[in-house]
């Protein structure tokens, strides 16, 4: 095969950051996504309908020209997220979705909840809402260790969870592990999962034989080579629960190459290829179209998007780096590596 025709995809989870960065990282989505689901971890974070609107229109203001990418806006859940506030985002109509960080779980999760017992009553109201939960489903407990973290939420934190609120829609972003993805499948119609092209592509030896890769490093991080094996396998199973999730994470590149680096991968600018080169290699091209491009607007409730796009096999080479805020650069998934399929973007 040659060509493959899409429908534009969506990315259902998407670090755009604010102000310089937000005008260098918005352009590598809007060139391949209709419409993302933009995460609200900015500082400080995006915890009402008011703040989500003037981040909305910052995004809009920093697109380029002739676009058509639609930024989905969503709260960040706290401790004290007022029930009231979940009503107004979902009368709205630009707010599609409430996140959930578990305090200290990762990047700007300071504020997040720290007890789920706490907002009670506001998360009812999300059920009622049938606005999903996105989920950061880490445990932030110092007695587990990291490559425990999520396998231990799903048991400690979002069992329960599910249990209290049969009907709140909730989608695991980012999984990354087995048990995560056998939970999904296990679980309602109402729960579904985003996965990231890292956790598709690499395990942790990438990250960590024969020297120590930053830009690999993320949260959740990378797991053993069977949990990247069961997510492929999920992924391109024919379910409808699985859908495209970047979580591209921008960080300038000092802050990725540091004693304390940073957290999240950058993988906007080939997405889709990067997708395209994990279903090849499972053999599952013509799963690729549901993956990217339908189930996530299908759970979601919206319109499939109209507009088709072509990959194209060709051989191209991801630059080392782009520009970043303030003359840094930033430093792509894959710099410098050739990928095999090209998404033609007009
Ligand atoms: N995934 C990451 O490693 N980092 C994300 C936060 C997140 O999605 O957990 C970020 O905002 O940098
Ligand atoms: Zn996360
Ligand atoms: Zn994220």
């Amino acid at each position: 095969m040659d060509a493959i025709t899409l429908t534009r995809p969506d990315d259902w989870h998407l670090h755009l950051r604010d102000g310089a960065a937000l005008e260098a990282t918005v352009g590598h989505s809007a060139a391949q996504m209709g419409r993302a689901i933009i995460m609200p971890n900015l500082k400080p974070p995006v915890t009402t309908t008011e703040q989500a609107r003037a981040y909305r229109e910052r995004i809009l203001a920093a697109l380029p020209a002739d676009t058509t990418f639609d930024p989905l806006m969503t709260l960040y859940l706290t401790d004290t997220t007022p029930p009231e506030e979940i009503e107004r985002a979902r009368a709205s109509g630009i707010v599609k979705a409430v996140k959930l960080y578990p305090a200290g779980a990762t990047t700007n999760s300071s504020s997040g909840v720290t007890d789920l017992a706490r907002c009670d009553d506001t998360v009812a109201a999300l059920a009622a809402s049938g606005m999903p939960m996105l989920v950061h489903g880490e445990v932030t407990d110092g007695d587990v260790d990291i490559f425990d973290r999520e396998a231990e939420f799903l048991t400690r934190v979002l069992t329960p969870l599910l249990a209290r609120h049969p009907t709140l829609r909730v989608v695991c972003e980012h999984i990354t592990t087995a048990q995560a993805a056998d939970f999904v499948l296990a679980a309602g119609e109402n729960v579904a999962a985003t996965m990231t092209p890292q956790h598709l592509l690499l395990n942790r030896n990438d990250m960590l034989v024969g020297g120590i890769r930053p830009h690999c490093y993320c949260l959740p991080i990378l797991k053993r080579e069977r949990h990247r094996q069961a997510l492929l396998k999920a992924a391109t199973s024919g379910s409808k629960k699985f859908f495209l999730g970047t979580d591209s994470a921008p960080h300038a590149q000092g802050d990725k190459e540091s004693a304390c680096g940073c957290a999240g991968v950058f993988s906007a600018p080939a997405a889709v290829e990067l997708y395209a080169t994990a279903f090849e290699q499972a053999g599952a091209l013509d799963k690729l179209e549901a993956f990217t491009s339908h189930n996530g607007a299908d759970f979601y409730g919206l319109a499939r998007n109209a507009e088709r796009l072509t990959l194209e096999r060709r051989d191209w080479q991801l630059p080392q780096s782009y520009a970043y805020a303030d003359g840094q650069r930033i430093v792509p998934m894959k710099a410098g590596d050739t990928l095999s399929w090209k998404l033609i973007t007009g």
